[in-house]
């Protein structure tokens, strides 16, 4: 099959199979809205570091890698020197070697250093020990310190392990709770190596980062001072990024000088069908888990070795099934050439796969981009994305899957339904020519802070000269709230912890800090996994279907008062999607900026919501029906960005902006623009704030269709993801007597998402507006306003309305910003009322 593609030259390669993909489709539906090709990089090659001791050069050599890359002498060269580095270049560029180097020279030459290496996942941290152990290097002595480390094993990694192998899970709470039994590590503790470490963001990330700093501290009280290194993808200005992450001062290596092959990079958008009505008779386009499917199986058929990553475990199994069914049509032998690769699979399972797609031995194959991390897989012919994975890094560590030096390739990226992917197909350069994001967090989350505060001051106790390192003021304050409650006991020489169970097991950092709703199956008792229980609502309420490792279940109960969620295996057509009522409260208005008639504000609100039913919805987008529910109130504590609008604004004459919506429904003045390359941003600058036009009976659905549409953005500005934010909006709320659109963090305390809003509100509403404009739909559809999540069953929803709302916000800041109006602080007018 492979020596189908070998006599052609390469851009005919990717041509031809993107032209296999779009074989009879008739070119007005033709999927495809942008083609961009991106050239190859020839190696830069460096010779071996002269400090590197010969048995560490030759077992590297004898792995394969004959020379390094200058890129990986130069992070080498600055770890070994003693400087913290972080590596931020692109897929397969050999990041491993940057930081093996340095560290097995260090282990090889003075056999009492230590060293760590922490991976965001079990799963990559398994693969870097292979790769170390492979190298065979005597009185090294990795070892894995993980959750499945058996019990014995772990006396034995606390006492003679050199280089261990862990996660941040199990610093927290195996290592740094029990520091004393460590103290032969730590003495000695030469480096720390974080892998991935674009991946530690949001609250988690926020939590890691405070976790680093109890092991910078811990190190020194053994007197040990390691030095940091970090690889990460590609992402902007990770030089500030590492120093958040480590409270160090990091040096960044960016330049990638591993070889690169050509990349053809394609945007597709699937078709609006005709036959099939979604939610309130919105049209629906056809899934990208269906249209990744189609897609593979004309690459399988081209003897390309394709790679498809889904969103979730369900959907990479279905792609799969899809793309097997449609090529045994073809050939049964083809059938066999497609297989789903999952979270789940034993290291051994995926390392077959990983060798069997490399070979040519297996075709295609559908995945989770939760597997992007451990993937050891380079040089594909073409990778498939359904759906956008959330952040430009995500995208570039998926597409870079494919390619080989010397060898074009195809990356086809497919549009889900949501206005921030229908945004991408249609604007290339947001996609393809913007630096890749920085990763958010904040350290300085009272949320995060309090309880990483207690663990610290458990661990030793924590002095005043040492709180600058944990955020200074904010964190003297959590200490003063932590006495407050008796967890602490201040003293003369510090914060001390009372009592004598340790923080570490009531602390989990990868949730949002409150309890944790365990999944159990009630058959067999067995417990699944656990959720949150602020989303626990949402998530595992009766009749959801719960998805664990590519295996489905249905909830039975849910019980929030003993924390326990029963389920049992089943596994219908259906996904179910609840339904909430939300009710949102200004606590304290931080920032506030008046603009002529449009406030923008950052501040801090309490979101009540109920959960109050749930919709079944086909894999199609057909819903099937809504089944209501019984569920308790929850508060959650969280940071907002928000605008209001004055009456006069929204029911006032429009602007001269060529955007009105007119008053005869919501159609309005809606035109789609297909992008093309190099377009510039909407040019809002150019209207005058004049009114929306709109009448009061319009007002809640175009304020609600502009709150949807903004929280489909925001992930492009602030790094998260759609699910961990929301929004409300309404068109008189009583904190801030005006109409209001608000989107918050989902997490209580904030992760710096609506700070990032805040940040970035002009470019975010206008690519809000671009999004809605850019969907070809009469009156709004999952691609442009409606949610996936909205409480209210997405009704009421005005397309042409909220582009209206857009205008006027857009407007009115812009002509504020030629205008000189001032910016006014929360300490100058009255903070919104609580009552
Ligand atoms: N100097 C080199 N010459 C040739 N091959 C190399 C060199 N350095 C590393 N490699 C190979 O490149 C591949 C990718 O290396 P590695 O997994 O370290 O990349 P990475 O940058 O960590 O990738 P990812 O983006 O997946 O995290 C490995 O198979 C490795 O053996």
């Amino acid at each position: 099959m492979l020596e189908h593609m070998s006599g052609l030259t390469d851009t005919r390669r990717a041509r031809r199979l993107l032209r296999r993909a779009t074989a009879g489709i008739p070119e007005r539906r033709n999927p495809i809205t942008h083609v961009a090709d991106l050239p190859a990089r020839a190696p830069r090659f460096d010779s071996w570091p002269a400090w590197a001791p010969s048995t560490v050069v030759e077992a590297v050599r004898t792995s394969g890698v004959e020379r390094p890359w200058r890129h990986q002498t130069e992070a080498a060269n600055l770890a070994w020197n003693g400087q913290d580095v972080v590596i931020a270049t692109g897929t397969a560029s050999g990041k491993s070697l940057c930081y093996q180097l340095p560290v097995l020279s260090k282990l090889v030459s003075d056999r009492k250093a230590t060293a760590l290496y922490l991976a965001p996942t079990k799963a990559l941290g398994a693969d870097q020990l292979r790769s170390v152990s492979s190298l065979d290097l005597e009185g090294v002595r990795p070892a894995a310190y993980d959750g499945d480390t058996p019990m014995p094993e772990r006396d034995w990694v606390r006492e003679h392990a050199r280089w261990v192998f862990s996660n941040p899970d199990m610093l927290h709470r195996g290592v740094l709770s029990a520091h004393p039994r460590w103290a032969r590590f730590f003495r000695r503790l030469s480096y720390v190596v974080v892998d991935e470490c674009h991946s530690f963001r949001g609250v988690f990330g926020s939590h890691v980062a405070l976790l680093l700093r109890r092991l910078r501290r811990v190190a020194r009280h053994y007197g040990a001072d390691p030095v940091f290194v970090l690889a990460s993808a590609t992402t902007a200005r990770p030089a500030e990024f590492a120093e958040r992450l480590t409270g160090k001062n990091c040096s960044a290596v960016t330049e990638d000088t591993s070889p690169r092959g050509a990349r053809t990079v394609a945007l597709w958008e699937p078709p609006l069908l005709e036959e099939l009505a979604g939610e309130n008779g919105a049209p629906v386009r056809r899934s990208a888990g269906a249209e990744a499917a189609r897609i593979l199986a004309e690459f399988v058929i081209e003897g390309a070795r394709t790679l498809a990553f889904v969103r979730s475990r369900r959907g990479a199994e279905l792609t799969a099934l899809q793309a097997k069914r449609i090529l045994s049509e073809v050939d049964p032998m083809l059938g066999e050439q497609v297989a789903a690769y999952r979270a789940g699979f034993l290291p051994e399972e995926r390392r077959a796969l990983e060798r069997a797609l490399l070979s040519g031995s297996l075709l295609g194959a559908a995945t989770t981009n939760a597997l992007e991390l451990g993937v050891d897989i380079a040089g594909l012919d073409a990778v498939v994305l359904a759906g956008y994975p959330g952040t430009l890094a995500s995208f570039w560590q998926q597409s870079g899957r494919a390619g080989r030096a010397g060898a074009e390739a195809l990356v086809v990226f497919v549009a889900r339904d949501d206005p921030l992917d229908t945004y991408l197909v249609h604007h290339p350069s947001a996609l393809l020519d913007r630096p890749v994001e920085t990763a958010v967090l904040d350290p300085a989350n009272p949320y995060v802070l309090a309880p990483q505060l207690a663990c610290a001051a458990a661990e030793l106790p924590l002095t005043a000269s040492e709180l600058p390192g944990f955020g200074g003021e904010a964190a003297r304050q959590v200490l003063d709230s932590l006495v407050g409650d008796k967890l602490l006991r201040r003293r003369a020489s510090g914060w001390y912890w009372t009592s004598r169970d340790r923080p570490q097991h009531e602390v989990d950092i990868r949730g949002s800090g409150g309890e944790q709703i365990a999944v159990v199956e009630a058959e067999t008792s067995r417990m699944l996994g656990t959720v949150d229980s602020g989303s626990a609502c949402g998530t595992v309420h009766p009749g959801a279907v719960y998805l664990h490792q590519g295996s489905s279940y249905v909830v039975d109960e849910l019980d929030l008062e003993t924390g326990l969620a029963l389920v049992h295996a089943e596994d219908p057509e259906w996904s179910t999607s609840a339904r909430e009522v939300v009710d949102i409260e200004v606590l304290d208005t931080g920032t506030k900026h008046h603009h002529n008639g449009v406030t923008t504000c950052l501040g801090e609100v309490a979101v009540r919501s109920r959960v109050v039913g749930y919709l079944r919805r086909l894999p199609s987008g057909e819903v099937l029906d809504h089944v209501a529910l019984d569920l308790p109130e929850q508060e959650l504590r969280t940071r907002a960005v928000w605008y209001t609008i004055s009456d006069h604004l929204l029911a006032g004459r429009p602007g001269g902006n060529g955007m009105s919506a007119s008053d005869d429904g919501p159609q309005g003045n809606i035109s789609r623009s297909r992008a093309t390359p190099g377009r510039s941003e909407p040019d809002h600058q150019s209207r005058a704030p004049g009114g929306a036009g709109l009448n009061p009976a319009r007002i809640p659905g175009a304020l609600h269709a502009a709150e949807h549409a903004a929280i489909g953005l925001l992930p492009l500005f602030a790094t998260c993801d759609r699910w961990d934010i929301g929004g409300v909006s309404t068109a008189l709320h009583a904190d801030t007597g005006e109409a209001t659109v608000f989107v918050h963090d989902g997490h209580p305390g904030g992760a710096g998402f609506a700070d990032r809003g805040f940040a970035a509100l002009v470019p975010w509403l206008a690519a809000t507006r671009e999004a809605i404009v850019s969907c070809e739909c009469p009156a709004g559809c999952p691609s442009c306003v409606q949610s996936p999540k909205c409480g209210n069953g997405n009704e009421p929803l005005d397309k042409a309305g909220a582009v209206a709302v857009l205008d006027i916000v857009l407007g009115a800041m812009d002509h504020d910003a030629t205008h000189d109006h001032g910016v006014v602080q929360a300490a100058e007018v009255p903070t919104a009322s609580t009552g």
